[in-house]
């Protein structure tokens, strides 16, 4: 399914009184994978959060194909289309992959075992399939989360450095599955303190140059 463009709109953001960015205006294009950059406590997450409509702006609009996602049916519309992966995995120590996998995907896209283990097979977890996830190391525990990536149908995702605690290989591979899923149309919003200059076509959005 592809995505509608997104437009952002005048956004600003203020927390604790101060503002971290103010008049953001761009418009993403199906096919199109956007970095948020930016010094530590610039606002790239507060950004993410603003754009995956978990946060409101301080002012200004995001739409998706052409309907405010803050609200009404936009909104609604905006959640069954965006995939948000925050920066901490989000997961259930006392579960294992299979069951927090099982239990994030039932909230928008139920799936059966049989694809959990494929997917968790993907991001290099077979074999820990049973592991209740206190027990897997910190990489390890975001790989589970990345699984949703080679699960769920959401055309757009919001990932917000995804490529922490995850060794050289992993992320090769991530990079790789980010790239498939912008060329077959989807769109991709992330922060990464990881360069992605290798990658062509990648647009970047500095917040510490936004103001
Ligand atoms: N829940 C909150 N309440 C109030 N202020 C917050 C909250 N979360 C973050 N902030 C403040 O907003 C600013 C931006 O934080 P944010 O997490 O968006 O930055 P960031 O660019 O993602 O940083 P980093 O690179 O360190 O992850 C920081 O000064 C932070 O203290």
């Amino acid at each position: 399914m592809k995505p509608l463009p997104v437009e952002l709109d005048g956004l600003a953001c203020e927390r604790d009184e101060r503002e971290l960015f103010a008049s953001l205006s761009l418009r993403l294009e199906p096919g199109e994978v956007l970095q948020v950059a930016g010094p530590n406590g610039s606002g790239k997450t507060s950004l993410l959060r603003i754009m995956a409509g978990l946060l409101p702006p301080s002012a200004g609009d995001m739409r998706y194909g052409g309907n405010s996602v803050y609200h009404g049916a936009g909104r609604e519309d905006w959640r069954r289309q965006r995939l948000y992966i925050g920066h901490a995995p989000a997961i259930k120590g006392a579960l294992t992959a299979e069951e927090n996998l099982a239990w994030l995907c039932a909230l928008s896209f139920p799936v059966g075992t049989e694809q959990i283990w494929q997917a968790l097979e993907q991001v290099g977890l077979r074999g820990f399939e049973d592991v209740p996830c206190h027990n897997l190391s910190a990489g390890q525990k975001r790989r589970v989360a990345l699984a949703r990536l080679y699960l769920e149908q959401h055309p757009v995702w919001i990932l917000d450095e995804p490529f922490t605690a995850i060794d050289k290989a992993g992320v090769t591979a991530l990079e790789n599955h980010i790239m498939a899923h912008a060329q077959q149309g989807g769109m991709v919003i992330m922060t990464t303190h990881h360069g992605l200059d290798h990658l062509p076509g990648v647009r970047c959005l500095d917040l510490g140059q936004a103001n």
